[in-house]
């Protein structure tokens, strides 16, 4: 309500009058004023004498008042200024208070009436709280969010009754953080003021609003450059010119480059051919694509993905290269698939001469580079060894990459060995696939079962071990390989050899550092120690404390262990689940180590059927008449032990019947 006669500023001092000394309010007074006339009341707000001073904050308040709001100041002081210039000639005092209003700025005219009434009274630091001086345009702007004018004695304190005072928002999203404010004396207000003040309480919202959005932007940016510059992955970006637009630290290292290429073209920023040229001029990106150049530092394996990077209308800005070496990305692929060799010589258990020997000889061949050939029989422990020669060596930190060729098809071999090249055959990966040999660089291969592998075959083989190369199939480069090859066979090379089966000249090369491994028979003692160590890891992982029976120890001693190590192994693993008690006996073995069964096939001449029949009830009764036991001691699954107790008829009411054997 603006008030412009005296008629109307003397009726509205009689109702202030009237309230303060008989607390009766005027039907013609606003319901907001009337509301915050009885709050101020309630509080106990003097409406004749204002003590500003004790709310106010003193100096060393102020300057951390001040700090604290300093955005807020910065973003405000300019539209004050503006204001006060706009209305420099109606005497007026624009201020800017916080949510407590607390005077945070001040615009004022030096030496105008209003400086001298307000003198110190109006500045940073003095707090105009509701407590102290009860009604005024900020106490109504704080309690309805609009823009509030409160004019003459519809102040609360009588000390503003010559005043007209205007407060307008300002707000941070929903809510309100501070108010802009004027004050002059009554007969000099603009009607425009209000207009004003509310579309400047706006724009400080706004700019709020927009600072935030900006310092939101400045933290996504800030993060993401953190990202960029932490990755592994090399990235750079070219624009549509081919001129480098930034490179991060990974691809820095990678290229073996520094900053200073930003602003080159690419094909001055790095000393091979380019492959991003490509995509700015097809406009295609593509992911994980491999790719082998050379440079003038030697060749730059790695693999990359482009990615055309496009404006807001869909135009194309430029190339996005992420690029990792293939070394790092073979190195991951083996920490990931645990393909790393975790064996060492404290694995190989047995302290005959013969395993002292191999543990020797697993230490020389760790200190140096030559290709191992391990021969023995099926199980002795050829790749456990093979695994600690890798643990031993200097490459312990490099991959070990396995590769049994009796497993791998005759016509996949040479590509598991040495990889295809890029389109070499249909279905044929993008980029092509690298072989086991160069997935093992910087580390170990391992070549099991060598004697399957076809002649011609060997004969590539040959010439990789001997130029330290491979060429994939399809391809003509030269890949050079940093590779330590093991060997394994359980044939006997020299025979095939002379049966022309095996390359004499691929024997030399491999046979630098020939391990021969015992069979299991021959190692007396480590029998023992071997099958009570396999036995101790039953016992760790499953809490037992089961041991091995002196007459089970002097049957393994006999044993003539074809198997070899792995034979004991599953012995050992058969016996642990047969025995419910606490020592492995006889009766806990497979049926083979059985003497009684032995005995009793030799004595008489029996049909196959019942020799089978006999080998089942057998089993049978040695394992109470349970079926997965029998089955395992027959080493059958349980169906097919089902089956035969069903076509033999041993079964009666679904349960089996325990019959004499015949
Ligand atoms: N001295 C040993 N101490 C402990 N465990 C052993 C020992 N020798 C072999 N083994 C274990 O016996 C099993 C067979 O060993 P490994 O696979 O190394 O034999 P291999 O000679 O490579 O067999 P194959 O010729 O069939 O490939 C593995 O579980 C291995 O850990």
């Amino acid at each position: 309500m603006m008030l412009s006669t005296v008629m109307e500023y003397d009726r509205m001092k009689k109702t202030w009058l009237n309230f303060h000394a008989s607390g009766i309010v005027d039907d013609n007074l606003s319901e907001k004023i009337v509301d915050s006339w009885l709050k101020s009341r309630e509080m106990g707000v003097d409406p004749i004498e204002v003590d500003l001073e004790r709310n106010s904050y003193t100096d060393e308040q102020l300057e951390v008042f001040l700090n604290k709001n300093e955005s807020i100041i910065k973003i405000a002081e300019p539209v004050l200024e503006e204001l006060f210039c706009q209305f420099s000639n109606e005497n007026l005092i624009v201020t800017l208070v916080d949510e407590k209003f607390c005077v945070l700025s001040v615009q004022q005219a030096k030496e105008s009436s209003m400086e001298t009434i307000f003198k110190d009274l109006i500045k940073p630091g003095i707090c105009f709280g509701e407590n102290i001086v009860g009604t005024t345009a900020f106490s109504l702007c704080k309690k309805t969010g609009q823009i509030e004018v409160v004019s003459g004695y519809e102040h609360y304190c009588k000390e503003y009754s010559n005043l007209i005072c205007v407060a307008a928002p300002i707000y941070d999203e929903d809510k309100i953080i501070a108010y802009i404010g004027t004050v002059s004396v009554l007969k000099n207000t603009s009607e425009n003021l209000k207009i004003v003040l509310s579309i400047m309480s706006k724009m400080i919202s706004n700019s709020i609003k927009r600072l935030k959005v900006e310092g939101e932007l400045v933290k996504k940016t800030y993060l993401h450059s953190l990202i960029v510059d932490a990755t592994s992955e090399g990235m750079l970006t070219v624009d549509n010119n081919g001129i480098i637009t930034f490179i991060n630290p990974a691809g820095m290292r990678i290229l073996n480059v520094d900053r200073s290429v930003i602003g080159k073209h690419i094909t001055e920023g790095v000393d091979f051919e380019p492959t991003i040229l490509h995509v700015l001029e097809t406009q295609e990106g593509y992911t994980d694509r491999e790719f082998r150049l050379e440079s003038k530092s030697g060749i730059i394996h790695f693999v990359k993905t482009a990615i055309p990077m496009r404006d807001d209308k869909g135009e194309m800005i430029g190339v996005l290269d992420i690029f990792r070496s293939i070394n790092e990305v073979k190195y991951m692929i083996n920490k990931m698939t645990g393909a790393q060799a975790k064996y060492t010589i404290e694995n190989i258990v047995g302290e005959s001469s013969e395993i002292q020997e191999i543990k020797k000889m697993i230490k020389l061949a760790g200190m140096n580079e030559s290709v191992v050939l391990l021969q023995g029989e099926i199980g002795t422990g050829k790749e456990l060894i093979a695994r600690a020669i890798h643990t031993y060596g200097l490459r312990s930190e490099g991959p070990f990459i396995d590769i049994n060729c009796t497993a791998l098809p005759r016509n996949s071999i040479e590509g598991e060995l040495f990889g295809y090249e890029e389109g070499s055959f249909t279905g044929t990966s993008k980029g092509g696939y690298p072989g086991k040999f160069e997935m093992a660089n910087g580390g170990t291969l391992l070549l099991d079962e060598i004697t399957d592998m076809p002649l011609d075959i060997q004969s590539k083989l040959l010439r990789v071990l001997r130029r330290k190369s491979v060429v994939r199939i399809g391809g003509f480069k030269e890949i050079p390989i940093d590779v330590r090859t093991i060997v394994t066979t359980n044939k006997d090379l020299q025979q095939m050899i002379k049966e022309k089966n095996f390359i004499e000249d691929l024997y030399y090369q491999i046979s630098v550092i020939d391990i021969k491994v015992p069979p299991l028979r021959e190692r007396g003692y480590d029998i023992e120690l071997i099958a009570n160590h396999m036995l101790e890891q039953y016992n760790l992982v499953n809490g037992t404390q089961k041991i091995i029976s002196e007459e089970v120890l002097k049957i393994f001693q006999t044993w003539d262990w074809q198997g070899n190590v792995r034979e004991l192994e599953s012995s050992i693993e058969c016996a642990y689940y047969l025995c419910e008690g606490n020592i492995i006996e006889v009766e806990h073995l497979q049926n083979k180590f059985n003497k009684d069964v032995m005995d009793s096939m030799d004595c008489s001449m029996l049909t196959i059927r019942q020799a089978e029949i006999n080998a089942v009830k057998r089993a049978l009764d040695y394992a109470n008449g349970n079926v997965s036991k029998a089955a395992k001691l027959l080493d059958i699954g349980r169906n097919t032990l089902y089956q035969k107790i069903r076509n033999y008829g041993l079964e009666y009411d679904g349960i089996y019947k325990n019959n004499k054997i015949c």
